[in-house]
């Protein structure tokens, strides 16, 4: 591995030079094992410990199939869905890894005791499997999550159609969290030059989620002026809801739960923000009564910023808590977009005010191959920019994930993998001076 790491760090290496250079037998990954899948049972969803399941194990090296890449991984991001396979809800994932390994004698690679997770990566490419021209040994790059076969026509039009779609890292082995990753080679897509490895590796999963769900047509089709309320709006997915709102000339009103999570709102340049807690909503009175006059209160404030208008788009994740509010609140003919179910997936809402108003809820999962290759060329051209806030070290990624399972973080938590220390594989020093203090709005905070 060492190497590896010193052709990375080198400037003279040359794409021969990778290709040359041997491959280890093992590699060092984040798993999770099929044998404790049971080890949460009975505890409170909260009380599920990602300290307790995460590992740091050495594993083999895969072997190499058409069409595919190994990737040496320099910095990955803990995204939600890692929490989720680290506590194993709402199923554990190696019921995924099980499906796909029955897909192919190719696939079986997949169906092991252990799952390496993670969806996000930048690092160098090491070997590209047979049929791969675009990409060679030596190039520095970043990928998305979307794992499709493409052999039926039904994800011709739209990639995330597919009936064989799959994210890499959750319901793929071989993921981010690790030295090494192996990827379609359709996943991979250029570096960002300005940005370190961390801070390319962090937006990846949840930009390219935002841009489906709130700006592409697939999503809720944003356009300017719309009134846009977006939960969690200083969190991973909203970090980027937010920043496209503004850049795309519409009205963020940002939801957050602190005055620290406000201020950051406040500094990407959002001005409408309510702080959830400090307001004190009480969407539910009891576990399966909801209280239709705290939606009120809430339209009515979400007024005062709109000088009396209703919400156009709701970027809508926590799921259960929120929904009924967010039926509410948008106006007639406006959209609900949903990707998620934080606090539990079973919604309620009143009926009556989404067909009587005409509304839409819209479905809305990561992004089909065209639009995560958008998403990562708006951060590549310094309109939309990395959200980082702390990075951690392969060892601590249980502590990552906990932080990101326990809301105790801010946009995104980064994972240093190869690299040896932040702050590493910028090459385009001129463009980063430009944005240096959008890139580092949420470090450290
Ligand atoms: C990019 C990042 C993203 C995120 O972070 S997202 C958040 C994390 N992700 C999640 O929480 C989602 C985790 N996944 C799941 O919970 C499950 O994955 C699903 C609920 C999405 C699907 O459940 P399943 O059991 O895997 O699949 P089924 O489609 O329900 O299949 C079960 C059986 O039901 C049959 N079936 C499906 N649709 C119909 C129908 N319309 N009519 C009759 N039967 C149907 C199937 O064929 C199959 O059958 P047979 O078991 O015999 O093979
Ligand atoms: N389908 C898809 O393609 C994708 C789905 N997801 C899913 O989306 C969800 C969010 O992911 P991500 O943004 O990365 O996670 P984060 O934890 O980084 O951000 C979510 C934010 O939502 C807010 N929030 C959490 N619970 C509640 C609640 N009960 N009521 C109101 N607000 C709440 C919090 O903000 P605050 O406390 O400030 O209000 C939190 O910061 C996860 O469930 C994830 O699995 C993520 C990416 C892609």
């Amino acid at each position: 591995m060492k190497d590896i790491l010193d052709a990375i760090q080198s400037p003279d290496s040359t794409s021969a030079d990778f290709a040359a250079l041997p491959l280890p037998e093992s590699y060092r990954a984040i798993t999770v094992h099929k044998d404790e899948t049971e080890m949460f049972a009975g505890l409170e969803t909260r009380d599920k410990d990602p300290r307790k399941s995460i590992h740091l194990d050495d594993v083999a090296l895969p072997e190499l199939g058409p069409g595919e890449a190994l990737v040496a991984v320099m910095a990955s991001s803990v995204n939600y869905n890692s929490v989720w396979t680290s506590i194993f809800e709402p199923l554990s994932t190696f019921g995924f890894l099980e499906r796909y390994g029955r897909l192919s004698e190719l696939t079986k690679r997949h169906d092991l005791p252990y799952h390496i997770i993670g969806s996000d990566l930048a690092g160098v490419v090491l070997r590209t499997g047979p049929g791969v021209n675009s990409w060679k040994p030596g190039d520095e790059v970043v990928a998305h999550c979307l794992s499709v076969e493409l052999e039926s026509s039904d994800g011709h039009n739209d990639t995330m159609l597919d009936p064989e779609q799959r994210i890499w890292g959750f319901e793929t082995n071989f993921g981010g969290l690790a030295e090494i990753a192996l990827v379609k080679s359709n996943q991979l897509m250029p570096k960002p030059g300005h940005l370190s490895w961390e801070e390319a590796a962090a937006p990846g999963l949840v930009n390219s989620t935002a841009y489906r769900q709130l700006v592409s047509r697939n999503g809720a089709g944003m356009k300017q002026g719309d009134n846009v309320l977006i939960w969690g709006a200083s969190g991973g997915l909203g970090s980027y809801a937010t920043q496209f709102a503004l850049a795309g000339g519409a009205n963020p009103i940002c939801v957050v739960s602190s005055p620290q999570k406000a201020e950051i709102c406040r500094s990407m340049g959002a001005e409408a923000i309510i702080d959830r807690n400090a307001e004190g909503y009480k969407f539910w009175k009891d576990e399966s009564t909801q209280d239709p006059k705290e939606w009120k209160r809430f339209g009515k404030r979400i007024r005062e910023f709109t000088g009396g208008e209703d919400i156009d788009i709701v970027f809508e994740h926590p799921g259960r808590e929120t929904f009924g509010a967010s039926v509410f609140v948008t106006r007639k003919g406006g959209t609900i977009t949903t990707c998620a179910s934080t606090s539990g997936y079973m919604h309620e809402y009143d009926n009556r005010y989404l067909w009587m108003s005409l509304k839409r809820i819209i479905g809305s999962h990561f992004a089909n191959y065209r639009e995560a290759w958008e998403a990562n060329r708006l951060i590549a051209k310094g309109k939309i920019h990395p959200t980082l806030s702390k990075v951690y070290s392969l060892e601590e990624t249980g502590q990552a994930a906990f932080d990101v399972h326990r809301n105790l973080h801010q946009g995104k938590v980064g994972v240093l993998c190869l690299a040896p220390e932040e702050g590493l594989g910028v090459r385009d020093e001129e463009m980063r001076a430009k944005h240096i203090d959008a890139i580092n709005r949420f470090r450290n905070i």
